[in-house]
């Protein structure tokens, strides 16, 4: 044999001992099954979705011992279900830390994304030199300790004293009209609503968060691209490319792999772009609605006295933009989905919408309308918008629920899908939209809701100290959007749409285009894409 065959095979048996060692469970936890690694896989080489593989693969041992071993991420992971077992991780954060993807997989591109390390340019924050390095990618929400207290001074105000809906108000109303002015021009078939939701959620949150008005009413003008818009659609498309997020350790290549060059380039646009476009697209104070603490101004505040670096300005823009306006737009495309396919639910709304006779939706009080809540919460019950996450890191050994021993260092995560949809907490009709089970008036839902994140049978916005931050904005937002289509449009499936919770297939479409599909899209959150819908005006 050749030296250089002897080096081939060599590397080859060494590849293989190393794929076996990673994709053979671990022996730790021993109380708790291992779902085979393919399983996660499936949907690279089947026709099959991430609901099937749930139900079929995941639900049964998953809901029989509350917690699972996962390969996800390129390791193995422990997955918790149990309500009791989720409501200690949340209490016991000082075990249980939180680890974001800058720590997990600090290679990775999803990492440079939420922490990358260059400047832009046109910023000069005095404390920029001296603090630039100390923290290098992090933000409010994988940040800890007293990076995450300076994080959250600065932002949980600017998120929670918004409550104006009049913005909102205005953007769905321009919602409804865009549905049917597109409903319109294809007269047979249902439309696509995720790019306009996706524009809609960009335009409340900028204006209601970030107080730009004018780029919020540009997201609302769907004929004009928006810069800031389509570069995010690009970056989606390049970032979460299901064979990376699998095997993250695949963009230590990332300078040779050309696809991931190019998410490199789309990262630093994107992170420009939306710096620039907060900072110099800012209402004027004179022209402002109301006297603001809003987040666009505490963040610029804090980088000018020196509080954040500029790179933690950056940081925390990427991902307070990303989560305040993706995690609300996949809300909406999840109920109007499911509002399409539960007519019934959707004409009852109807009802109570009419029957509440509101002049002056601005200035409504939404507690008369608790029909349109428990909706709200029922679809978020349903179709959480993240509907798995892995990130906490058990910093000791611990026994998890007293029965489950973890050990240190093991990848703790969530997954809200099941959690909300266990037959323990919801009776066995859990799967069903059945928006009565929160009660029916605006004290029983309140209570219902307080008691079940308590518990942590109701997981959507996670809980603890470090619940969202973003929620009461987002069902402020989610009221106002069903409110007005509820009220101008009915809508309904498009019976030709093939039904399936993240579709990896068309059968329209030609083979290599399903195989492309395959590869790209069928990563990331649970929900409906790809969803048409039929709108009639009423
Ligand atoms: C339906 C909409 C939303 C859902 C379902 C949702 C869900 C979540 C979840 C599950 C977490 C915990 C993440 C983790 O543990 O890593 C979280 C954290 C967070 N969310 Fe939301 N979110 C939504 C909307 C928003 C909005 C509109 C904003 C505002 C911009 C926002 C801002 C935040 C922040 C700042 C955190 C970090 C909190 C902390 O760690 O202190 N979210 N969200």
């Amino acid at each position: 044999m050749t030296r250089m065959s002897a080096l081939t095979v060599s590397v080859f048996i060494a590849l293989v001992i190393l794929f076996i060692f990673l994709l053979t469970p671990p022996r730790y936890p021993r109380q708790i099954p291992s779902v085979p690694f393919w399983i996660t896989l499936l949907p690279l080489f089947f026709e099959i979705d991430q609901q099937q593989i749930f139900s079929q693969y995941i639900a049964g041992p998953l809901y029989k011992h509350g917690a699972i071993k996962i390969f996800f991420g390129g390791q193995w992971n422990v997955i918790v279900q149990r309500p009791t077992y989720i409501s200690e991780v949340f209490k016991k954060e000082h075990i249980y830390n939180k680890s974001g993807n800058q720590k997990k997989i600090p290679h990775s591109m999803l990492a440079e994304f939420l922490g990358e390390r260059s400047i832009c340019p046109t910023l000069k924050s005095p404390a920029e030199t001296a603090n630039y390095d100390l923290v290098a990618g992090s933000n409010i929400i994988s940040a800890r300790d007293e990076e995450w207290r300076c994080y959250r001074a600065v932002i949980k105000p600017g998120l929670q004293t918004f409550s104006h809906p009049k913005p909102i108000l205005e953007n769905a109303k321009k919602l409804s009209n865009i549905f049917w002015q597109l409903q319109g021009q294809c007269t047979e078939k249902g439309i696509l609503i995720q790019d306009v939701l996706q524009r809609y959620a960009s335009a409340n949150l900028l204006c209601c968060i970030f107080d730009c008005s004018e780029l919020s009413s540009q997201m609302m003008s769907i004929e004009h691209e928006v810069p800031l818009h389509t570069t995010q659609l690009t970056l989606k498309r390049y970032l979460f490319r299901p064979i990376f997020m699998s095997f993250p350790a695949l963009d230590r290549l990332a300078s040779v792999i050309p696809s991931r060059v190019k998410a490199r380039k789309l990262i630093r646009q994107f992170s420009d772009l939306l710096q620039s476009q907060i900072l110099n697209n800012r209402t004027r104070e004179g022209e402002r609605s109301a006297k603001n603490n809003c987040l666009g101004d505490r963040l610029i505040s804090a980088w000018r006295d020196g509080t954040l670096t500029t790179k933690q300005l950056r940081d925390n823009l990427n991902v307070l933009y990303v989560a305040g306006q993706e995690n609300p737009q996949l809300l909406m495309i999840s109920s109007l989905y499911l509002l399409g396919k539960y007519p019934t639910i959707q004409e009852k709304l109807r009802q109570e919408i009419k029957a509440c006779n509101i002049s002056d939706a601005s200035t409504t009080d939404w507690r008369c309308l608790p029909y349109l809540t428990a909706t709200i919460l029922e679809c978020l019950r349903l179709l959480p918008p993240i509907s798995q996450l892995i990130n906490r890191r058990a910093a000791e050994p611990v026994w998890l629920g007293g029965s489950i021993y973890i050990s240190r260092g093991t990848y703790i995560g969530y997954n809200s899908y099941a959690t909300n949809r266990d037959p323990d907490s919801w009776g066995p009709d859990a799967d069903e939209l059945r928006p009565e089970r929160w009660g029916t008036t605006d004290e029983q839902i309140s209570m219902k809701y307080r008691s079940a994140k308590a518990r942590a049978e109701f997981i959507s916005f996670h809980g603890g100290s470090r619940a969202c931050l973003g929620e009461k904005f987002a069902l402020l937002e989610m009221r106002v959007t069903l409110f007005v289509l509820v009220k101008t449009l009915r809508w309904e499936l498009d019976p030709e749409w093939n039904e399936k919770i993240t579709p990896v297939c068309d059968s329209a479409s030609p083979p290599l285009y399903n195989a492309y599909h395959k590869l790209t899209l069928q990563a990331g959150p649970l929900y409906p894409r790809g969803v048409r819908l039929i709108f009639e005006k009423l």
